[in-house]
């Protein structure tokens, strides 16, 4: 994996930044890693993450999940970073299991889904690193009473991935449910590379081995300088492109095997750096299809914006048949990857022109080490970020009021905050 920093540094705009700039920021750089290195020897929360390619044991999880003969899919009912890390693999490979992700509560989608699965040879695969989130275990108890009309046994078609606390925790002793736990010091969107990750991955056959080795590849490439390790390249430049006010990070790979990706990184990056009025909103775009609704807004729109560019350099192709239509035997003889390449190419280089930094990731594949390389780049570069913005990384406060509010508005609490959300004044317009 190698990340391209050209067109930040060659951007002729006031918000690029200079070679001279960045070896300014290096120092900061060796600070942060030291720090990064310390809080990783002493297991600190979320410091511990970074660990992971190293202390996740991938024979355990195959072992586990091995009781669940030839599924026909798999149900992971999880939301936010218990369910968008091991989605992320599983929409990236190609699987004869179908995965399916249960992570919102929309009533019509849940049954849509549940309506459409063969129960009796669906495995479903319950996540939540706290064990208490409403719309996890809500979910779950719809399968479950599903499972039971369809008169499958709901509890050997389970496994449960969870903390030692909680009340999944007590379903799963409860009903004897196999399961894995959640590692200590590892927050639901740094979590990827754990039990919380590669469950699912595994029980579609994938090689989590190799999504361990591509993290580790880039583990070993974390160092002191900016210029020596891609993680840290992405994150240091995101951060002083924030500062200059691109305040905005839109990341577009250019390969729909990717899409997800993009869904993990907005959590990682939202959650994690969004804070004491800091931090650079994720967006989700998709090559080459937004070059066709977003890019007229990346280009010409506010300056505040760093697009983040990802593609594979190797894949499958289809030959684009020849034709002799007028005007069009330039497509004939090509193939649709040279076409997806060039759109590529084209559009960094009209970013570029129009002083809109972007920043190039490539990978060789999309395969389990290119997306191991690229989940562990992604999350050391945020743990950069933070470091260098001084924000507390690995906690997300603000998430905690409407979780507690939304509990509390179904009568499970006594959190004040509901009555504010029952009694705010509204403007109905019918
Ligand atoms: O894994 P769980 O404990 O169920 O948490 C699921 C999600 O809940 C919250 O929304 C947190 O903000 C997320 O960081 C977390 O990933």
């Amino acid at each position: 994996m190698q990340v391209d920093l050209g067109n930040v540094l060659d951007t002729a705009s006031s918000h690029g930044v200079s070679r001279e700039t960045l070896e300014r920021l290096d120092g900061r750089v060796a600070a942060a890693h030291d720090r990064i290195e310390r809080g990783r020897e002493a297991g600190e929360h979320g410091y511990e993450s970074l660990n992971l390619p190293n202390s996740t044991d991938p024979a355990a999880i195959r072992d586990a999940v091995s009781r669940f003969d030839d599924p026909s899919a798999v149900v992971t009912v999880g939301i936010g970073g218990s369910a968008l890390g091991a989605a992320t693999l599983t929409d990236a490979l190609e699987s004869d299991v179908d995965a399916y992700y249960l992570d919102n509560v929309d009533p019509e989608a849940v049954e849509r889904l549940l309506d459409s699965l063969d129960l009796s040879s669906t495995v479903v695969n319950v996540v939540s690193r706290s064990g208490t989130t409403a719309e996890t275990l809500a979910n779950f108890l719809v399968v479950q009473e599903a499972m039971a009309d369809a008169g499958v046994d709901w509890a050997d078609r389970t496994f449960v991935t969870t903390g030692e606390e909680g009340n999944l925790r007590d379903l799963a002793d409860q009903h004897d449910l196999p399961s894995l736990p959640v590692p200590d010091g590892v927050p639901g969107r740094f979590s990827v590379l754990s039990t919380v990750g590669l469950a699912a991955a595994a029980l579609c056959g994938h090689d989590i081995e190799a999504v361990l080795e591509g993290a580790a590849a880039q583990e070993a490439r974390l160092s002191d300088s900016l210029f020596d390790s891609p993680a840290y390249a992405y994150g240091a430049v995101s951060y002083a492109l924030a500062e200059r006010g691109l305040r905005q990070n839109a990341m577009m790979p250019y390969a729909e095997s990717l899409e997800t990706f993009s869904e993990w990184f907005a959590q990682l990056w939202a959650e994690s750096l969004g804070k004491d009025g800091l931090g650079q909103t994720p967006l989700r775009a998709l090559g080459a299809t937004d070059q066709h609704s977003q890019l007229q807004l990346y280009r010409a729109g506010p300056r505040d914006k760093l697009v983040t560019l990802v593609r594979a350099t190797e894949r499958e192709d289809v030959s684009i048949p020849e034709t002799d239509l007028d005007g069009l035997a330039y497509l004939g003889g090509s193939s649709l990857g040279e076409l997806l390449d060039a759109e590529f190419e084209a559009t960094e280089a009209s970013l570029a022109a129009a002083g809109c930094p972007n920043v190039r990731i490539e990978l060789d594949r999309v395969d389990e080490y290119g997306l191991g390389e690229l989940l562990y780049a992604m999350e050391a570069a945020c743990v950069l970020y933070g470091e260098l913005a001084s924000v507390d990384t690995f906690i997300q406060p603000a998430v905690e009021w409407g979780k507690r509010a939304a509990r509390g508005l179904l009568g499970g609490g006594d959190f004040a905050e509901a009555d504010a959300v029952e009694e705010k004044s509204r403007l109905v317009v019918e």
